[in-house]
This record gives C-alpha cells, sequence and structure tokens, in this order.
C-alpha cells in the first residue's frame, strides 16, 4: 500500500532544486528569512548559512525537536514548533524591519498561507517569499487575465505581490513522491490597493462576488450579489465588454467598476 504523508510531508531530496530555491532569495546577508514547514532541514542547512537571522516554524514535534539539536550551536537560526496558520508573522520581524519567506509549503493549506503572507505582506512585514507549491495551483497564482487558469486566486495574488514563476519539479525531486508536479514562485509584495484607488476589504469581497461563479457573465455576478441592472449599467465602464466574465477582466478595470459603483464595504455582507 503507498503510504500517505501525514502534514503534507513530501520531502526534498533533489540537491541542486534545494540551492536553487534559496538562490532565489539573492544575498540574504542581512536579511531575517521565515521558513515554513522545514521539515528535515533540506532548505534549511544552506539558509542557515547565508542569512542574518533565521526562524523556522515546523508543526511536527519529532522535526522540530530534530533540528533544534542540530541548530543547537547555531544562535541566529530559531526552530519554532508551532503551526504557521497560528502565528502572528508580524511579532517574529523587529519593529521597522521586514523579512523574507521561503517554504516547500505543506500543501494541503497552500492557499491559507497565501492569504497569511498577503496579509501580513499589506502591514508591510514582508518583503519577498520565494514558495514551493503543486504546480496547476502556482499555475492559478501567476496565471494573467484571459488565461485559462485566470481566477479569484490569480486576481488576489496579483492586487499583493509581483508574480515569478521559476521553476518547476517533478515528483522524483521528493521522497516520499507527491502525486503531482511543484513549481516554485517568487512573491514580491507590493499591494495595490491605494495605487488603484480601492479599498482592501471592500475590494476583496467585490472579486469574491465577481468570481463566484466561473460560468457567468461579471454583470450576472453582481447581480446575484444584489446588484440593480440599472445600478450596473449606470456604472459599467467602457473597458470591459458588457458580456465578459470576471476572468477576463484586468485588475485596472476592474477597480475602476468597483469605484464606480461606489460601494461601502458594510453593504455586501
Ligand atoms: C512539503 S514538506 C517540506 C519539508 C522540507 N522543507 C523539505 O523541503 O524537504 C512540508 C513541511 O511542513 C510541515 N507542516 C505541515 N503543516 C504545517 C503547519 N500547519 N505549520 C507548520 N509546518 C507545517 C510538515 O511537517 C513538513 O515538514
Amino acid at each position: 500500500m503507498k503510504r500517505k504523508p501525514k502534514l503534507g510531508q513530501n520531502f526534498l531530496v533533489d540537491d541542486s532544486a534545494r540551492h536553487a530555491i534559496v538562490d532565489a532569495l539573492g544575498d540574504l546577508s542581512k536579511r531575517t528569512v521565515i521558513e515554513i514547514g522545514p521539515g528535515h532541514g533540506a532548505i534549511t542547512d544552506i539558509l542557515a548559512g547565508r542569512c542574518h537571522k533565521l526562524i523556522a516554524l515546523e508543526l511536527d514535534r519529532a522535526l522540530a525537536a530534530e533540528l533544534t539539536f542540530r541548530f543547537r550551536d547555531h544562535p541566529q537560526v530559531q526552530i519554532l514548533e508551532c503551526d504557521v496558520l497560528e502565528t502572528d508573522l508580524r511579532a517574529l520581524v523587529p519593529a521597522g524591519e521586514t523579512a523574507d519567506v521561503i517554504g516547500n509549503l505543506p500543501y494541503y493549506i497552500t492557499s491559507d498561507i497565501l492569504l497569511q503572507l498577503f496579509a501580513a505582506g499589506k502591514v508591510g512585514t514582508l518583503a519577498r517569499a520565494v514558495l514551493m507549491m503543486q504546480r496547476e495551483v502556482a499555475e492559478r497564482v501567476s496565471a494573467a487575465p484571459g488565461v485559462r487558469d485566470y481566477g479569484l486566486l490569480s486576481a488576489t495574488a496579483q492586487m499583493n505581490a509581483q508574480v515569478d514563476n521559476l521553476f518547476t519539479l517533478p515528483p522524483s525531486a521528493f521522497s516520499p513522491p507527491p502525486d503531482v508536479y511543484s513549481t516554485v514562485l517568487r512573491l514580491h509584495f507590493a499591494p495595490r490597493f491605494a495605487e488603484l484607488g480601492v479599498d482592501p476589504d471592500g475590494f476583496n469581497i467585490f472579486l469574491r462576488h465577481s468570481f463566484a461563479q466561473k460560468r457567468k457573465t461579471l454583470q450576472n455576478n453582481l447581480r446575484a450579489a444584489g446588484h440593480s441592472a440599472e445600478q450596473l449599467s449606470a456604472a459599467w465602464p467602457r473597458s470591459i465588454p458588457v458580456q465578459a466574465r470576471a476572468e477576463s477582466i484586468a485588475l485596472e478595470s476592474m477597480a475602476e467598476l468597483y469605484r464606480s459603483l461606489s460601494i461601502p464595504p458594510m453593504s455586501y455582507e
């Protein structure tokens, strides 16, 4: 019977890949780096010698203990046994500084981790992240409008970060091998809410409604969210075809529509 790894534990065994992941963050000699899910330390071992400070967050008690022992003589390395999703990243970073994030993510919570990182990027805690995730998810995060994979996750990611798709690895790069290919993305956190003149909370809700049903047009999704036909036609910008789906529309135009509907965020809940 095939062993089912718990906690998304597929450990990286490809030596050049683990170096390429760390190299993607460039010079780390003055940086604080937060590693998500260090596991047996495939990435941690390289990072420890390169960054100013490393804080690694590992949920598995045995793995956290293994790494705490291994790095006992490295004062710049801190291993925390914790659930990343329950951890306040802001509290880990000295006031006035930013940190970078790295991780071969536990795939079962990729979206939740991304949302957590975007929230931390928005308040200026994080500068960059290099993250490995399931290839299909990475393609959604990095897709451009009009491309098949573009959707709510792409729009949300691209409101919060510039995304570079770096490289893809086969299942054989891991032990045990997962059922999927894996892709490494680099994110530069650069929230666009102020530039596009939208409030983050209201615009995020607007995006959720706009992408609610993939087969529906944007107009129909917004009608289902409570907008009248009159309201929509009065606000509709020229840059958006009337029958368009949200999946084909650039964020600039989505923001233009949101602004011209000028909806107070509260009216959406
Ligand atoms: C895909 S493995 C990567 C391990 C190692 N970084 C590597 O590349 O070989 C994901 C790691 O995340 C840990 N993990 C799973 N859920 C977690 C959570 N909620 N918080 C922190 N770590 C978690 C797992 O125990 C595992 O070590």
